[in-house]
């Protein structure tokens, strides 16, 4: 188990440029098995959780060659479905969360797909249903072994169905999407959801040859197709990691700017940190953050407290309210961050408290925030990470801190932000990896 050791207090100053989506990246890798011609993937970031997927393809016998280092050729041309049955397969499987989307591609190209219950962060219920009645909607059969925690489905040929999804989950919408777009006939997602994510795996399938209309909205229409060819894709931006370097300006007093951010793609993020009183400039793609010694949390117009939560999109994703949430801390004013989706993901305040912030956690998903308006720095401690995000917001919190903290279990954070100790050092930070 590895560590940080971060240095707080010091400003940070100077350009940081996102890297590529992790959460696109798991549903365009997992695209990749749908056609036996080559796929060239570039923005690909160099991420633990991205890593092993690819590990997982190669294992598939997916032919995977590095053009650059964040560009690759994918070739699913020789794909060994017995890999399947194989425990390192398996271990693979259970790694990420990412995994489970091999299901929809397999079974549409290959009619079967069987997955161990996939990893990834244990911040509550994390379900699979709508994956599976999705695809027994196209006609597949399945099973699920509760001993070995197995889910497996095979189908002689899917069909076109009409869906309304039990909820908009993310990657459901894309394992469903990525069985229809081979099936015969047309099937229609409604509740379907539309991040960016799942937008830009539609644009990356239309121009394999797939035929969805809809893209962006909660209703996608597929007009099934026999065979999808190569393509070229480039990842977005990595829209947490632009709202987490956001927050980390904010805290720290710093003047960053984040480079090409695509912001016509953050939706509600920029305007949410903005309600904390956080200034920035839109300068062309760029966000520009000055340094700010305080800022000061809005209220609504008839003057109750601000209210950040999360919704499906075009909602604020839930994988930046643990950093909302840090970045209040030190704000001028009170904050209640109602994180609804899941309900093991606010624990980590307990750390906050210890290093000084003033948190009611009301109950699992609802916590009271009381800034402290940087009169008070947080002290540093010795604290574990117990989730990606919440990772990230120990960091922040670690960087604005008095003093040094140890951060444990940082492979956590490696999941999601690549070389996060050597770009945040680039520009000033003080973090050493032990
Ligand atoms: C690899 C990946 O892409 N992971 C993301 C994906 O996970 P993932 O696709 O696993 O998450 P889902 O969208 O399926 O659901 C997330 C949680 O929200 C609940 N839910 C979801 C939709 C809904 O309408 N109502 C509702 O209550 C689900 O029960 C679940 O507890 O989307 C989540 C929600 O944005 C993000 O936190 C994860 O980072
Ligand atoms: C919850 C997250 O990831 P995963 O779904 O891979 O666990 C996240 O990216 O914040």
């Amino acid at each position: 188990m590895a560590s940080f050791e971060v240095k707080g207090g010091t400003k940070l100053k100077g350009d940081i440029y996102p890297q590529g989506a992790k959460n696109e990246a798991l549903q365009i890798l997992c695209a990749v098995l749908l056609t036996a011609e080559p796929v060239v993937i570039s923005n690909v970031p160099d991420i633990r959780d991205v890593n092993k997927l690819i590990e997982l393809l190669q294992g598939l016998g997916v032919t995977v060659t590095r053009n650059a280092l964040d560009t690759y050729t994918f070739q699913a041309d020789n794909v060994n479905l017995d890999y399947l049955d194989t425990e390192l397969f398996v271990e693979q499987g259970r790694a990420i969360r990412g995994s489970v989307m091999i299901v929809g591609p397999m079974l549409a190209r290959f009619g079967k797909a069987k997955m161990p219950k996939p990893g990834g962060d244990k911040i509550g219920r994390r379900r699979l249903d709508t994956h599976f009645i999705g695809f027994e909607k196209l006609g597949a059969k399945f099973e699920y072994s509760s001993d070995e925690s197995f889910y497996g489905v095979h189908a002689d040929g899917l069909k076109g169905a009409y869906m309304l999804l039990d909820e908009a989950s993310v990657t459901g919408t894309a394992n469903i999407l990525m069985a229809a777009v081979l099936a015969e006939g047309t099937t229609t997602i409604y509740n379907a959801a539309c991040e960016p994510y799942v937008q830009q795996l539609c644009r990356m399938l239309n121009r394999m040859g797939a035929k969805i209309s809809g893209v962006g909205s909660n209703l996608l229409v597929i007009e099934g197709v026999e065979k999808l060819g190569g393509t070229e894709h480039r990842m977005l931006p990595d829209m947490i990691e632009i709202g987490s370097f956001i927050g980390l300006a904010a805290m720290t007093g710093s003047e960053i700017t984040i480079k090409d951010c695509q912001i016509a793609e953050l939706g509600l993020i920029p305007d949410t940190f903005r309600s904390l009183g956080i200034k920035m400039e839109f300068r062309g793609d760029d966000i520009y953050i000055p340094s700010q010694d305080h800022y000061e949390v809005e209220t609504y117009i008839d003057g109750s407290i601000l209210n950040i939560a999360d919704h499906t999109w075009p909602g604020l994703t839930p994988d930046l309210l643990s950093v909302a949430l840090v970045v209040s801390t030190q704000a001028k004013g009170t904050v209640l961050v109602h994180q609804k989706m899941f309900e093991s993901r606010l624990f980590f305040v307990d750390k906050l408290i210890d290093m000084g912030a003033q948190i009611i956690l009301c109950d699992p998903h609802r916590a009271t925030v009381i800034g402290l308006d940087n009169q008070m720095p947080l002290r540093g401690i010795r604290m574990s990470s117990p989730d990606i995000r919440a990772g990230v917001a120990l960091l922040i919190a670690a960087l604005s801190a008095e003093g040094t903290s140890i951060i444990d279990n940082i492979e956590q954070i490696d999941r999601g932000y690549q070389n996060i100790d050597g770009r945040l050092n680039a520009i000033g930070a003080q973090i050493r990896r032990i």
